[in-house]
């Protein structure tokens, strides 16, 4: 929660909704699908398509790892013009490089495997952030694997990868309660592996379950072979078998849970929005969220333009367990505390190691603004009350500038601190607001 308010000066004035919205918002590419896309592409056996791929903070860096391990990524022209495509040409991974993970899960965790298969050493380091979060999963269990990994002991960044240009590979037991990644970063590169790998969670809980399945579809839609408990293995074992991965043009579907503020405006103002593209099968969690703003007064539609959110104007409190989709809890929190009765947001508690402290983030920020939140052991307890205006800060988290913004939506005067932060998997968001609420 550490930060330096003179660091981030400008304040910028969450837009007052002045009525119901109504609007389409073309949501850019998911961050999750295009970061393993990526990955994936790197460790094919020949050449692969990207289209239209997310460009924000946390897929430049995840583009800029692999090109500098010596994968091509190259600027394509698709239908929709140049720039829309990445062009991925896998070559021999080789090190020395140096890898910036800003604070991205998903490269400090996805890219360790990947530099264990190059030849030559791999430096991670990233944001003074990116130091806190835990990465002992995916340390302790490349070792196990058969890497060289220096690092200062504490089981985190800064670290370097000995890579050996293959890895040996096999069964490995980890803990992952902290963090999902821990298990589709070992699953991704698993088939690069000499013997492909045998991932054995023994934590007492697993978060972010649709980002495992997520990891198992696209490794099979590259040709992987994947046993996982679904398929009629054992409880909390996935086993990746050696093999070629293939080649593929892959259309990144929008980001669900970067769609969330969108829908929120919806469900606050008594709206719609029109989000094209929503895609009829997938596995992002944020798909869930047409079953929770539904639960929280809105009504949607899956129509053959995208998904249709109609808010009814009016705002109800729920009890969730959101552990299988974590990071939506900042959207969910900033539409409960709007609400006409409390809400309960439960299983989450490894939000507290996110881009920021999640949990105590959000409920200073709602309590500044006259709200009233607590923290509970896993989670959140919101009692909405009248909120008046002020700075609502982000501690460099995207999605709490994401829900500072739905607050502003019905209270005056709220200043988003920082909102360029959004910049992590939603660059666009400010003009993407505004041209919501202009439309
Ligand atoms: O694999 C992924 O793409 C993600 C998995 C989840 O991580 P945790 O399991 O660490 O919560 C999620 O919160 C994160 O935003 C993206
Ligand atoms: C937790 C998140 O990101 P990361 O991929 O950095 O873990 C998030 O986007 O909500």
């Amino acid at each position: 929660m550490a930060q330096n308010p003179a660091a981030h000066p400008a304040l910028w004035p969450a837009p007052h909704a002045s009525g119901p919205v109504d609007a389409t918002v073309h949501v850019p590419g998911s961050k999750s699908v295009t970061n393993r896309a990526l990955v994936l592409a790197a460790l094919a056996s020949e050449p692969g398509w990207l289209r239209r791929p997310l460009r924000s903070r946390d897929t430049l860096l995840m583009a800029g790892a692999l090109r500098t391990m010596g994968v091509g990524i190259e600027e394509g022209v698709g239908p929709e013009g140049t720039g829309e495509a990445w062009r991925v040409l896998p070559a021999g991974l080789r090190g020395p490089a140096t890898v910036d993970v800003g604070n991205a899960g998903t490269v400090m965790r996805f890219l360790p495997p990947v530099a264990a298969l190059a030849d030559g050493p791999v430096r991670f380091d990233g944001d003074p952030r990116s130091y806190e979060r835990p990465l002992h999963g995916v340390i302790d269990a490349l070792r196990a694997l058969g890497a060289r990994i220096d690092d200062d002991g504490r089981g985190a960044l800064p670290l370097t990868v000995h890579g050996g240009g293959a890895l040996e590979g096999g069964t490995v037991e980890i803990d992952a309660s902290s963090s999902s990644q821990f298990v589709s970063a070992l699953l991704l590169s698993g088939p690069r592996f000499n013997q492909g790998v045998e991932v054995r969670h023994t934590g007492s809980s697993l978060p972010s379950m649709p980002h495992i399945r997520m990891t198992v579809d696209m490794l099979r839609a590259v040709g992987a072979q994947v046993d996982t408990p679904e398929s009629g293995g054992e409880p909390n074992v996935w086993r990746v078998t050696p093999g070629a991965l293939l080649g593929r043009d892959l259309t990144i579907e929008p980001d669900l849970s970067n769609a969330q503020p969108f829908l929120a405006a919806a469900l606050v103002t008594g709206g719609k929005v029109l989000i094209p593209d929503w895609p009829a099968r997938t596995t992002q969690p944020g798909d869930r969220l047409r079953e929770i703003f539904t639960e929280m007064g809105g009504s949607c539609e899956l129509t053959e333009y995208g998904l249709v959110f109609t808010g009814s104007g009016a705002i109800h409190g729920i009890d969730v367990d959101l552990g299988e989709v974590g990071e939506l809890t900042p959207g969910i929190a900033a539409v409960a505390a709007l609400a006409d009765s409390p809400s309960t947001l439960r299983g989450v508690a490894h939000l507290r190691l996110h881009e920021t402290d999640r949990l105590a983030a959000l409920t200073k920020e709602i309590n500044e603004l006259g709200g009233d939140v607590t923290e509970t052991a896993d989670g959140l307890h919101i009692r909405p009350r009248r909120l008046h205006g002020g700075v609502f800060h982000t501690y460099e988290d995207h999605r709490m500038a994401t829900a500072g913004a739905i607050i502003g939506l019905a209270v005056d005067g709220v200043r988003i601190e920082n909102v360029a932060t959004t910049a992590k998997t939603l660059p666009d968001f400010p003009e993407l607001w505004t041209g919501m609420l202009g439309a």
